[in-house]
């Protein structure tokens, strides 16, 4: 029997989601050996193995190719790889975890509503400041991607991998890259997005890997798609 490996987000916003996904199209995901387990099942289709990782690491093992399905972000997608969707095979849009990866600055910049206007502030920021212009975030191949794409080369980059929103306030950066559904959380901490400032689009998507569909994996492929309803959409 061919074997499938099925990687879940194992915690944060994406996890319940998507086991309701796969509920609501007749595959139960279970996780016999506890919440602490990183090994699950699906009820009745003994063919397809479930591993429990971080959204990101699920982007980083479809890379890899060491798990032949996962969910995830496509916003880790562009960001664990430098070829963003193109390193891995895209299987279906689950139309949930929408939510957009943006720049965002101080409202105090009143002058600054769009990429140019940023454009400016960066190239004059080392004679105002005596210091390259400084962005906080977890986004670090989609930003330069971006900013390389807007012409700015002049600034730097300050990994943060939590609370990102906070740095302008604290004085760790100047302005932030991140991700953000509601707005609540720029809001909350001073920062707007610029008008041209939505630098992608994500949501929750079924990826494989590149490497998995093989012959011998092909007809477990087309089993476990025909019973979630993606009939025909088997990457290739
Ligand atoms: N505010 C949001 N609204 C909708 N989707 C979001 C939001 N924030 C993140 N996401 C989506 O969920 C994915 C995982 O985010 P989450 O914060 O749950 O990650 P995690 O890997 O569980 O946590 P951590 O980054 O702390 O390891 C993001 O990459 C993005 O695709
Ligand atoms: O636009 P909003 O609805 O306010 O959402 C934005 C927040 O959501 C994400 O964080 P999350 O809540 O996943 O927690 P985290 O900061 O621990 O990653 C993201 O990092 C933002 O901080």
């Amino acid at each position: 029997m061919t074997t499938l490996t099925l990687a879940v987000p194992s915690k944060g916003r994406l996890e319940e989601l998507t086991r309701d996904w796969f509920a609501s199209r007749g595959l139960t995901i279970t996780r016999p050996g506890g919440a602490r387990s990183y090994l699950g099942a699906v009820e009745g289709a003994p063919d397809i193995t479930v591993r429990f990782f971080p959204a990101s690491e699920i982007a980083r093992e479809l890379i890899r190719g060491t798990i032949d399905l996962g969910v995830t972000g496509l916003d880790l997608i562009h960001e664990t790889s430098e070829q963003g969707p193109q390193s891995v095979l895209a299987a279906g849009e689950l139309d949930f975890g929408h939510a957009d990866v943006v720049v965002a600055v101080p409202d105090a910049w009143i002058d600054v509503t769009h990429m140019h206007d940023l454009a400016d502030v960066a190239s004059d920021f080392r004679s105002r400041h005596g210091r390259w212009m400084r962005i906080a975030t977890k986004y670090v191949t989609i930003t330069r991607q971006h900013f390389a794409r807007a012409g700015i080369a002049e600034y730097r980059i300050v990994e943060s991998l939590g609370a990102t929103e906070a740095a302008p306030a604290s004085g760790v950066a100047d302005i932030v890259v991140d991700i953000t559904s509601t707005g609540s959380t720029l809001a909350a901490n001073g920062l707007r997005v610029l008008e041209d400032g939505v630098m992608l689009k994500s949501q929750a998507c079924l990826f494989a890997a590149r490497a998995a569909v093989t012959e011998n994996k092909r007809d477990a492929f087309i089993a476990l798609f025909e019973q979630i309803g993606l009939h025909g959409r088997i990457p290739s």
